[in-house]
Parts: C-alpha cells; structure tokens; sequence
C-alpha cells in the first residue's frame, strides 16, 4: 500500500477585545485596524484537525466532522499554495525529502462546539488546518510567519495561532507581509481571566463578517473615525492594560470597542444589526452587576451575531457567576460549576428584586452557557481523526 504521511494538530477559538472589522484588500483579508483578543482554553472549545498526503490520493479533500466540506474556495485554495509552496522550498534544496508538495491532500476536522454558530469556529478551523499541514510538512515558519497564512483563510483566524492574549498588527505593506498575529502575553501572565458565553438563540445570521465590514467600509462615516482615531489610540491602550494586569481598564476599553463595532453596523447603509434584544439584556446585566460592584468586575463583549462573551477575573466568579446562574442556572453549560455554586452570591447593591419580577423576560432567549477562560495556542497531538486501512475519517 502507498505509504500515507499525516500529523494532527489541535487550535483554539480566540474572541477579540479590540474588533478587527473593515479590509483595505479583502483578497489578503488585511485590515483597515489593528486588534487583539483573548484565546480561549482548548479543554472547552477546540478544532482537531488531521493532515494527510499521499501519491494515491487523487484530490484535495476536507471532511468537517465526518462530512465532505468544499476545499476549493478561493481561501483555503491560498492557504494550501503558501504551505506548498513552503515545502516546495525545503525539498528543492534537500533532495532526501519526500515530495509532499506534489502529493494531494486528505484533511479531516473536528469542531468540539457548534460549528458557524457564531463561536468563531473558522478561527479555530483554519488555525489548526495550517498547524496540522505546516506540521506534516515540517515547516520551520514561526506562529507570526504561520499566522499571515491563516489571516488568508479568515482575519480573525490569524490571532489562533497564539495563546494567550494576542495582537494582529495591521501592517502597512501592499503584499500583507507584515500584517500578521503577535504575542502580547502568554496565558501565565494572566491567567486569571475567565470567560463566559451565553449562546444566545437565533438562525444564523444574515449578514456574513465578510459582506458586512465591506458594507460597513463602503457607507459609513462613524467608521472612518473608529478607524483613523479610536481603535489606534486603543489599541496601545489595550495592550498596556494586559501588560498592566489592569482588569477595570481592559474591561472598559472591550465594552467600549465592542459599543464601537457595533455603531459602525447601525451606521452602515442599509443598517447592520448582529446584537438582538436578548444581547440587550445581558449588557443591562452586565452593567447592573458592574454598578453594583462600585467597580468593572464584568466585560462584555459582542461578535458579528447575538452571542455575549464575558470576560471577568477569577476573584469575581462567585459574584459575576451567581447572577448569571440566578437568570440561566436553568440551561446547559453548568456542570462545570457544580463545586462552586454554594459560594455563588448575589452583590447587596444588586437590584435584584427587578430581575426577579422580570425573571420570564430575562432569563429567555439564551439556549445555552459556556464556561470556559484563557487558554494556550495550538498543539500538535498524536490523536489521528484518520484511518489509515481505508484512508477515510476515522468512524466515531
Ligand atoms: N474545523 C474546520 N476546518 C476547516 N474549516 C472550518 C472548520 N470549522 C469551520 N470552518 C469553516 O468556517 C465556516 C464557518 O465560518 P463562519 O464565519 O460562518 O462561522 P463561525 O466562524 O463559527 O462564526 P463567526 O465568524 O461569526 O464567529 C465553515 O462553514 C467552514 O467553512
Ligand atoms: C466581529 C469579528 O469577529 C469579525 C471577524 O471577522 P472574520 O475573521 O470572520 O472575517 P473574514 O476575514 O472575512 O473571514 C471581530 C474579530 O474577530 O476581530
């Protein structure tokens, strides 16, 4: 039998802080704005993908979790050229190498959480496509190198080849070679910063990222101060208030770009709306409990869909999870909280009086909660997604 090479990686999702949203070359997928997220941990939410070559394969394939998935769209198609064409290089000045690059593809994948819900799985997807490949291919690119080839796949995908707290500089250059993902701090700077995601109910959304923030780009005037002299401003802010461990001011830049970000969608012509009156609701939560506190102990923040990430530090949890749990204890998403629920509490100052004669409007609307915190970068694995007696994904 052919001899089939393969290596596995696994990838993160990573949620931004600062929103990347507006290409100046949407081929490259480079940004009109720097941004920066946070990585989420892999225990929770995570891609595994598995690359495969051989000379018996006759095409390019992918199978998202267990089905055939198109691979010939224009992003993926500029993915898998750059790691060849990376190959190509190191065999042509090492005649031992096996010819991986003129070998087709097999790559199978798996999303342990909703994929295109909202949960920025082509994040994840794509960041653990271009490790499991340059992997198999043994590249010697480093993440910043790695990371201009996924940001080819999806912007945000760029920010998934790191852990922790993450920056894509934006970059100046037409060819988008210093447009790429860059490490801010590692998880072990902070570590203490939790997130919690309410996955909020809705079909999936109308507006793509990627039509969206053309949209966005081509009618609305409030973006052109967001980008020219907001998020430049913020963005040096941010990366200071990581640095600083300074949660009350990283909170309050998140809220606030995420308050921008979605300005800009109201602003564009016609109008986006991605927030529904659920988002609503928890931002009025957030505030409550942030009021309550005297201090920023909640952050929240919104993607292009109705999904709340809530970022808070671990020395909040019992406060900031007592609420959430008091208005969707009743969801899935808890079990991991078991153990702490006897300290959950409800802050003196919190008006909770209000949200408990309210208690059918508020806790609707939200169909589950994720907990999750910050989390490492990718990983390459041993666990292989493929069988190698058919050559075909591995049957669950
Ligand atoms: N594991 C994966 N491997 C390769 N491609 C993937 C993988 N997971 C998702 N994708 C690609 O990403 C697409 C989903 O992207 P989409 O932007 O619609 O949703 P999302 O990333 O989950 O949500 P959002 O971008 O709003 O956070 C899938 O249809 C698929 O093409
Ligand atoms: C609101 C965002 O999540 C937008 C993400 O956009 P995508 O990275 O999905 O867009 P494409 O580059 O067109 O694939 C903000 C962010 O993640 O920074």
């Amino acid at each position: 039998m052919t001899q089939i090479y393969q290596a596995s990686c696994t990838a993160p999702v990573n949620i931004a802080t600062l929103k990347y949203w507006g290409k100046r070359d949407t081929k490259l997928n480079l940004p009109t704005n720097s941004s920066i997220s946070v990585t989420l941990s892999q225990d929770d939410l995570r891609t595994l993908t598995t690359a495969s070559c051989s000379s018996s394969f006759e095409q390019d394939t992918l199978y998202l979790n267990g089905e055939p998935h198109p691979i010939d769209t224009p992003r993926t198609l500029a993915c898998l050229a750059d790691l060849r064409s990376l190959r190509a290089a190191l065999e042509s000045k090492d005649d031992k190498l096996p010819k991986l690059s003129t070998f087709k593809l097999r790559i199978v994948s798996e999303n342990n959480f909703p994929t295109a819900a909202g949960l920025a799985s082509s994040a994840a997807g794509f960041a653990a496509l271009i490790s499991a490949i340059a992997k198999l291919y043994e590249l010697p690119q480093n993440s910043s190198e790695l990371s201009m080839i996924a940001r080819k796949g999806s912007g945000s995908a760029c920010r998934s080849l790191f852990g922790g707290y993450v920056a894509w500089e934006m970059g100046e250059l037409e060819d988008g070679s210093d447009s790429k993902a860059v490490e801010v701090a590692p998880v072990n700077h902070w570590p203490e910063m939790q997130a919690l995601i309410c996955v909020v109910c809705d079909v999936k959304k109308d507006v793509s990222s990627t039509s969206g923030m053309q949209l966005t780009v081509a009618t609305s005037d409030l973006f052109q101060e967001r980008i020219k002299n907001v998020v430049p401003k913020r963005f040096i802010e941010m990366k200071k208030s990581i640095v600083d461990k300074d949660f009350a001011k990283f909170a309050e830049l998140t809220i606030k770009d995420s308050n921008s970000f979605h300005s800009c969608c109201l602003d564009s012509y016609p109008p986006i709306f991605y927030m529904n009156d659920t988002s609503k609701k928890i931002i009025k939560l957030v505030n409550l409990l942030n009021e309550a506190a005297g201090k920023i102990i909640a952050a929240y923040t919104f993607d292009a869909g109705p999904n709340a990430v809530i970022y808070y530090l671990k020395e909040n949890e019992n406060q900031v999870l007592g609420l959430f749990n008091k208005v969707f204890g009743h969801l899935e998403g808890w079990e991991k909280a078991e153990s702490l629920k006897s300290k959950f509490e409800i802050l003196e100052k919190f008006p909770i009086d209000q949200i408990e004669s309210n208690m059918e409007f508020y806790s609707q609307g939200v169909s589950r909660v994720i907990l999750t915190q910050v989390g490492g970068g990718p990983k390459s694995v041993d666990t292989s997604l493929l069988d190698l007696e058919t050559g075909l994904p591995k049957k669950c």
